[in-house]
C-alpha cells in the first residue's frame, strides 16, 4: 500500500458501526484506532485514561431484546450508540463520538487541513448522508469528503471490483452484490441480527445454566470460546472462562455451539427473531441476492462470495456458510458459490483482514490518485449546496 510521507497529505478515513468505530489514515494496513462506537465522557486523569484504553475492548454491543418481552427494541437499546443496527440514529452521539475520534483517539490531525473519508452502510438513506455531510462541513471544517459503499470497499479490500460482499457486523448483516465497483442496490438483502444477537442468545444460554453475567462479559466470553458447528472436522467439547474477579464459568459445547446458530438458520432464534429474518439465514440471502440480478453477472457474484465483519472472525465461520451454500445451491447448478477467504486455504492475506475490510477498502482507495474525483470540497459543498454529494457520491 502507498505510504503517505506526512499525516497531512493523507486522508483520514472512518467507518463508525453498531458496535465498533475503526479511524486512521489512508495508505496505512489497519486502522489506528478500533474502539466502542459510543461518546465516552470519561473525565480521566492522563494516566488513567491510557490504562483505560489499554484494556478497552475493540467494541461494544447495544442490547437489543427480541422475543416477547412486549417492550420496544429501540427504548432497550443503549441509549448512547449513534449508529444502531448499521442506521445513524442520534446525529449529537454521532458529533461526540467524531470529536473523541479526531482529537483524542487520532491526537488532532483533522480540522481544516485533513480531508476525510467516511464509510457508510449499504442503503443508507439520503437524508442520513446529508446530516452526516453537514456534520463534517460546518462543525468540523473538514477541507474535503468523500462517502464511500461499505460493501464496495470490502470487495476492494479482497483485491475485487465485482462479487458479492456478505457483511456481519454487530447490529446487522447484509448480502450486497457489487459490480464494476457499484453495490447493486435493488439486490442489496438485510438482517437484522448480528453480533449482539449471538451475545444475547448465549447470554440466555448461560442464564439457563445458572450464570448471570453482565452484557459485556458475555460478549467476551462469545469471542473467546464459541465456535460455529461444521460437518468438517471434530467439534470442540466443553472449556472454561475465567470472570474478572477470578472465578470461573464451564461451558457446555452446546452453549459454545449454539449460540451463532441464529444467522445461519433463524428458527433457532425464536419465533420473533426468525420473523425477522424474512429472507432466511445467510446462505439463502446470498443466493437469494444473486438471483435477483442480471444473470449475466451471476458467476462472477457466484465465484467470490466475499465475507467481512467482526462476526465472521467468529471460529467455523467461513466453512459453515460455505457447506450451507453448497447445500442451498440448485441440483446441477453449473457453477456453485465460492466463499473468500477460501475455507481450506490457510493464507493469511485477506483472511486476516476481513475483520475491518471496509476501513482498509477505504485506506486503499483514498491512497490513490485518481481518489481526488471522489471528493467534494468545502468550497464546493458552500457552492453547491448539500444536493452535490449526491450527485459525487453514487
Ligand atoms: N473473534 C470474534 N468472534 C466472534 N465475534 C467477534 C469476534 N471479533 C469481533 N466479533 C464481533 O463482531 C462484532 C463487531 O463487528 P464490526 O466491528 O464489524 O461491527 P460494526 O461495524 O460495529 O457493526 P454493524 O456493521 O453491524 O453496524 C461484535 O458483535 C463483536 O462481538
Amino acid at each position: 500500500m502507498v505510504n503517505h510521507r506526512t499525516e497531512e497529505e493523507a486522508t483520514i478515513v472512518i467507518d463508525v458501526g453498531s458496535s465498533s468505530a475503526k479511524a486512521g489514515f489512508s495508505g496505512e494496513d489497519m486502522p489506528r484506532a478500533v474502539c466502542p462506537s459510543v461518546a465516552e465522557d470519561l473525565h480521566l486523569s492522563a494516566e488513567e485514561l491510557s490504562t483505560y484504553r489499554a484494556r478497552r475492548p475493540e467494541s461494544r454491543e447495544c442490547y437489543l431484546e427480541y422475543g416477547n418481552t412486549g417492550k420496544d427494541d429501540e427504548a432497550v437499546a443503549a441509549g448512547d450508540h449513534p449508529v444502531r443496527r448499521g442506521v445513524l440514529r442520534d446525529i449529537d452521539e454521532m458529533e461526540k463520538l467524531m470529536d473523541n475520534l479526531f482529537n483524542f483517539e487520532l491526537a488532532a490531525y483533522a480540522g481544516a487541513h485533513t480531508p476525510v473519508l467516511m464509510v457508510e452502510p449499504p442503503l443508507n438513506e439520503r437524508s442520513q448522508r446529508q446530516e452526516m455531510a453537514a456534520m463534517m462541513f460546518e462543525t468540523f471544517k473538514v477541507p474535503a469528503l468523500s462517502v464511500c459503499n461499505s460493501s464496495v470497499l470490502a470487495l476492494f479490500a479482497s483485491g475485487r471490483t465485482r462479487g458479492l460482499a456478505l457483511e456481519v457486523g454487530g447490529g446487522v448483516a447484509h448480502a450486497v452484490p457489487v459490480f464494476e465497483g457499484f453495490a447493486l442496490n435493488h439486490a442489496v438483502l438485510r438482517l437484522e441480527g448480528a453480533g449482539q444477537d449471538i451475545t444475547n442468545r448465549l447470554k440466555g444460554l448461560l442464564e439457563e445454566r445458572g450464570h448471570h453475567l453482565p452484557f459485556d462479559t458475555v460478549r467476551d466470553v462469545k469471542e473467546s470460546l464459541c465456535y460455529i458447528p461444521t460437518d468438517r472436522g471434530v467439534a470442540p467439547g466443553e472449556d472454561e472462562y475465567e470472570l474478572p474477579d477470578g472465578n470461573t464459568v464451564t461451558l457446555d459445547s452446546e452453549c459454545r455451539s449454539q449460540a451463532a446458530e441464529l444467522i445461519f438458520n433463524p428458527d433457532a432464534g425464536g419465533k420473533d427473531f426468525a420473523a425477522r429474518a424474512t429472507d432466511g439465514g445467510l446462505a439463502s440471502m446470498v443466493m437469494q441476492s444473486i438471483s435477483m440480478c442480471d444473470k449475466d453477472i451471476n458467476p462472477d457474484l457466484l465465484g467470490s462470495v466475499v465475507v467481512a465483519g467482526g462476526t465472521t472472525m467468529m471460529a467455523g465461520f467461513v466453512e459453515r456458510l460455505q457447506d450451507d451454500l453448497d447445500r442451498v445451491s440448485p441440483p446441477g447448478a453449473p457453477m456453485m458459490a465460492s466463499v473468500i477467504p477460501h475455507p481450506t486455504s490457510h493464507e493469511p492475506g485477506y483472511n486476516a483482514q476481513r475483520k475491518h475490510a471496509p476501513w482498509i477498502g477505504g485506506s486503499m482507495l483514498a491512497s490513490l490518485s485518481p481518489f481526488k474525483q471522489l471528493q467534494v470540497t468545502r468550497q464546493e459543498y458552500e457552492d453547491s449546496g448539500e444536493s452535490i454529494i449526491h450527485r459525487i457520491f453514487l
